[in-house]
C-alpha cells in the first residue's frame, strides 16, 4: 500500500519520553509503520504498556512524535482537529447537556445553525439506535446508551477517521458484544476508516478486517494478521474459523504479555 492510497499513514513514527531525574529517555513506541486504507476497520492489539495510548496522542495531535511522522490524507498531522473523532473508554459526555446536546457539541464548533445541527444530532442519534432518548441526560442514560452517543457525536462531525480507545471496555459482557454488532453496522453503513485500539482478543478478531499485534514496550508491530471471518451467522465467535484467528493472535500476544508483567514487576 502507498502513501497516497493510504486514508491514514503513521510512518516511522517513534515516540521518547525523558525519564524524570535521570537524564535518561524512555523508548514508548519504536518506528511503527502503519498504512490504514480508505474505508478500513483496523484494530490495534497489544499487551499494558506497550504505548497505545501514546500512539493515540500522536494521531489526535495532543503531541509529535520524537521520529516519523503522521499523515491524513497525505497531510502531516499538526495538532488536534475535527477531521480526527475520538472515542474514548470512559464517555467523556457533558453531563449538563442531554444526548442531543452533546452530540450538537462538535457541529457548534463547526459554526453550524441551530436547525441543521438539530436535523444531524437526531440523525445520527437514529444511527446509534437512541432516537428516543434525544431529551435524557447522561445520568439517565446506562453506560451502553452513553457510550452509543459518544460514537455518535464522533460521527456527526462526519470525521475522516475515527479513533477509538478500548471504548467498550468499561462495559459489561453482553453490552459490550451488542455494541460491537452496532459498530460493525455503522462502519457498513457509514463506510468510515476506523482504527480501534483494545486488550482484548475476541474483540480484535470480531471487530478487524485487519488486526496489527503490538510488542510489550516499546511497543512496535510485531506483525498484521488479515481477519477474513463470515460474520453473517448466528454465533460467530463460537465458529471454528473465529477459534483459530483467536488462538494465533493469542499466541503472538502471549510472549508478548509476560514480557510485559516482568518489565512491570521489575520497574524497567
Ligand atoms: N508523558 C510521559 N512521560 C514519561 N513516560 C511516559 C509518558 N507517557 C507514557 N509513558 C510511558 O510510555 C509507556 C507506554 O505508555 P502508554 O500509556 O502509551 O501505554 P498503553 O499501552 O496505553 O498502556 P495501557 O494498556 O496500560 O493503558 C509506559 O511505560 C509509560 O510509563
Amino acid at each position: 500500500m502507498t502513501g497516497t492510497t493510504s486514508k491514514l499513514s503513521i510512518e516511522h513514527v517513534s515516540k521518547t519520553f525523558p525519564i524524570r531525574g535521570t537524564g535518561e529517555q524512555l523508548t514508548a513506541i519504536e518506528d511503527i509503520d502503519i498504512r490504514v486504507a480508505e474505508g478500513e476497520f483496523l484494530v490495534l492489539v497489544g499487551p499494558s504498556g506497550c504505548g497505545k495510548s501514546t500512539l493515540l496522542d500522536l494521531l489526535g495531535g495532543l503531541t509529535t512524535p520524537s521520529t516519523g511522522r503522521i499523515l491524513l490524507d497525505g497531510v502531516p498531522v499538526s495538532g488536534p482537529g475535527l477531521d480526527r473523532g475520538i472515542v474514548f473508554q470512559q464517555y467523556a459526555l457533558l453531563p449538563w447537556r442531554t444526548a442531543r446536546h452533546n452530540i450538537e457539541f462538535g457541529l457548534e464548533a463547526k459554526g453550524l445553525p441551530k436547525k441543521e445541527r438539530r436535523e444531524i444530532a437526531d440523525h445520527y442519534l437514529e444511527l446509534v439506535g437512541l432516537s428516543g432518548f434525544a431529551e435524557r441526560y447522561p445520568h439517565e442514560l446506562s453506560g451502553g446508551m452513553k457510550q452509543r452517543v459518544a460514537i455518535a457525536r464522533s460521527l456527526a462531525f462526519d470525521p475522516e477517521v475515527l479513533l477509538m480507545d478500548e471504548p467498550f471496555a468499561a462495559l459489561d459482557a453482553q453490552t459490550r458484544e451488542s455494541l460491537q454488532d452496532e459498530l460493525l453496522r455503522i462502519w457498513k453503513t457509514t463506510g468510515k476508516t476506523i482504527l480501534f485500539i483494545t486488550h482484548g482478543i475476541d474483540e480484535a478478531v470480531y471487530l478487524g478486517q485487519r488486526v496489527a499485534v503490538l510488542t510489550s514496550r516499546p511497543g512496535r508491530v510485531k506483525t498484521f494478521v488479515d481477519v477474513d471471518i463470515d460474520r453473517s451467522g448466528e454465533d460467530t465467535r463460537s465458529s471454528e474459523q473465529f477459534r483459530e484467528y483467536r488462538h494465533r493472535i493469542w499466541s503472538l500476544l502471549h510472549g508478548e504479555v509476560e514480557r510485559a508483567q516482568k518489565k512491570e514487576i521489575a520497574h524497567v
